[in-house]
């Protein structure tokens, strides 16, 4: 299209060889002047398995009109979406990292086969929307991404409450025999009261929200409560914006440029994100063709303040920071203090600095003044020692400040159930390090989010004292001083494999270290004897093809392409 207005959808409504190409759209009941216009790609991850997806059907009927007012064909097509909450803690969730590649693929697939000429991206939850971005990177067609939006905060026994704080944390209380049967069904019934993504700032928020910053969302993307009216308006300017992208030749590529991504990890830093936007920002960079490293994470946080602390690493909820001005309001502070690239492109068709020159904060102790911030650095740190040589990452935002350092004991597991069994049985005692190996991207296969171990070491109050590390991964409502992502992985032979029961591991967050306290020479001979595991799934799943291709945590666990 650049240079010339050929539309890629005239390869199926244009010319006598497309005569049967036109057929099949009349039975549809699109019009002649219809196949005229650009073909816009409503892409719709609305299932019933979702809360955050369960009232997609009217955000992309609200695209669609707003496709249409601006002069384009709007065409309607699924996409797949796991609720990673209801496949936590069993062999469900090694599927939903997995299911970014296939959503991010199964797009391909569409677009490429059917020609469209732009794409309305509508998802809520998790991995879906790294794949949607992925998707929009590797076509780089004119794009604009819209969330289902979050969930209302819920309330518990005149408090807030969310999926994790208090629901998935009392599953430990009641094996601590803290709260009765009875609590735990009263907050099941009061803890997720609506549609939309749940309500702490989790992965999916966390993504949504770094979606403006990315320039791929408008304005209010993150924060605008699912069921509100503003959540369809936001959908149909999505579908009138897309047009004007169209028009304008504007695509993705254009906007989620190294400078986005920077941009992306400064609100990350400053908001707390989920430590799975560490992934998935380096897979999405990987499909841009932008050269992201897990260093620049490290590199923003040491400058970037954390000024909001929302759940679980705080009381705050997506309902406050949206009272409290939205991430354009975060962004202004950050951008007030040349912490942000304001020229970079958006998909309003202004820059980021025009989108929110006019955001103000309304509420500061929702979004605090750069300087008075919750701490000077930002929400995430990598850390790096003889257990991680590439690599491991940590919210340091929800850890309690008497875990920043801790030295203690290894308590070693080969898989999260393991680990979980002991927690819930009593068996982890004051000052160990719970380690949950076996667990990564290839090993898992899946690299699991370990939100039910680390929930139960809270609820039971142990937050404090017991520390927790993996290959695998966390949610975004994991709180506490959980240690992920560790690189290289266990089964592919990293140092994490060589632990034993009862060797001392120092973490210390402030230096960005992590060590087990053994000898070089003693981890050289442990090496020696260390055999890589059996492939934990085989045959003909689509698990056991992504085991065979996936690659490090500590490069957005990625599929690795051949040539
Ligand atoms: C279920 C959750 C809380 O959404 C989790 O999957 C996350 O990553 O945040
Ligand atoms: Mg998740």
């Amino acid at each position: 299209m650049k240079g010339n207005s050929v539309l890629p959808s005239e390869q199926v409504t244009q010319g006598v060889a497309r005569a049967p190409h036109r057929s099949l759209f009349y039975a549809m009941g699109y019009t002649k002047e219809d196949l005229q216009k650009p073909l816009i790609g409503i892409v719709n991850a609305f299932n019933e398995i979702i809360p955050g997806h369960i009232h997609l059907r009217d955000l992309a009927q609200a695209a669609k009109l707003g496709v249409s007012a601006a002069g384009g064909t709007p065409i309607e097509f699924p996409v797949i979406g796991i609720c990673d909450g209801i496949a936590m803690n069993h062999n469900g969730m090694k599927y939903p990292l997995a299911s970014r590649e296939l959503i991010a693929d199964s797009i391909e697939t569409m677009v490429m086969a059917h020609k469209f000429d732009g794409l309305v991206l509508i998802a809520d939850c998790d991995k879906i929307v790294p794949g949607m971005l992925m998707a929009a990177l590797r076509l780089n067609i004119p794009s604009v991404y819209v969330s289902g939006g979050p969930m209302l905060t819920g309330s518990y026994a005149g408090q807030k409450a969310d999926l994790v704080r208090p629901l998935f944390e009392a599953v430990g209380a009641y094996a601590a025999g803290s709260i009765s049967g009875q609590e735990l069904e009263e907050m099941e019934l009061s803890a997720c009261p609506t549609c939309g993504s749940c309500a702490g700032l989790f992965t999916a928020n966390s993504m949504n929200c770094l979606a403006e910053a990315l320039g791929i969302g408008l304005p209010g993307n993150g924060t605008i409560p699912a069921p509100y009216g503003q959540r369809k308006a936001l959908a149909k300017i999505a579908g009138r914006q897309v047009m004007q992208l169209v028009k304008e030749n504007i695509r993705p590529r254009d906007i989620m440029t190294l400078n986005a991504f920077h941009n992306a990890i400064a609100l990350d830093m400053a908001i707390g994100g989920s430590s799975n936007t560490v992934l998935h920002l380096l897979a999405i960079a990987d499909e841009a063709g932008v050269p992201l490293k897990l260093e620049d994470f490290d590199k923003i946080s040491a400058r970037v303040p954390n000024i909001c602390k929302l759940s679980p690493g705080g009381i705050h909820r997506l309902f406050d920071l949206y009272v409290a001005g939205g991430i354009s309001a975060v962004l202004k502070q950050l951008g007030g203090q040349g912490l942000l690239h304001l020229e970079e492109k958006t998909v309003t068709g202004k820059t980021l600095g025009e989108n929110i020159s006019k955001a103000e904060v309304r509420n500061v102790e929702v979004i605090r003044p750069i300087s008075d911030p919750y701490t000077k650095q930002g929400g995430i740190a990598i850390l790096r020692g003889n257990l991680a040589p590439d690599g491991a990452v940590v919210k340091q935002s929800a850890v309690a400040k008497e875990m920043l350092k801790h030295t203690g004991p290894a308590r070693v597991f080969d898989s999260e159930e393991e680990a979980f069994d002991a927690i819930m049985g009593g068996r982890i005692n004051k000052g160990d390090v719970v380690v949950i190996r076996y667990e990564g991207p290839k090993g898992g296969p899946g690299m699991r989010e370990m939100l039910s171990p680390t929930s139960a070491i809270t609820g039971m109050g142990l937050d404090k004292d017991v520390a927790l590390l993996t290959d695998g991964r966390f949610s975004g409502g994991t709180r506490g001083a959980s240690i992920g992502h560790i690189s290289p992985e266990a089964s592919e032979g990293g140092p994490i494999a060589l632990v034993q029961e009862g060797d001392l591991i120092e973490i210390n967050i402030p230096k960005r270290t992590i060590n087990v306290k053994i000898t070089r020479k003693e981890l050289a001979d442990r090496r020696k004897n260390w055999q890589p595991p059996a492939p934990k799934v085989t045959g003909k799943s689509y698990l056991a093809r992504y085991a065979a291709q996936v690659t490090s945590a500590s490069t957005g666990a990625v599929l690795r392409t051949r040539g």
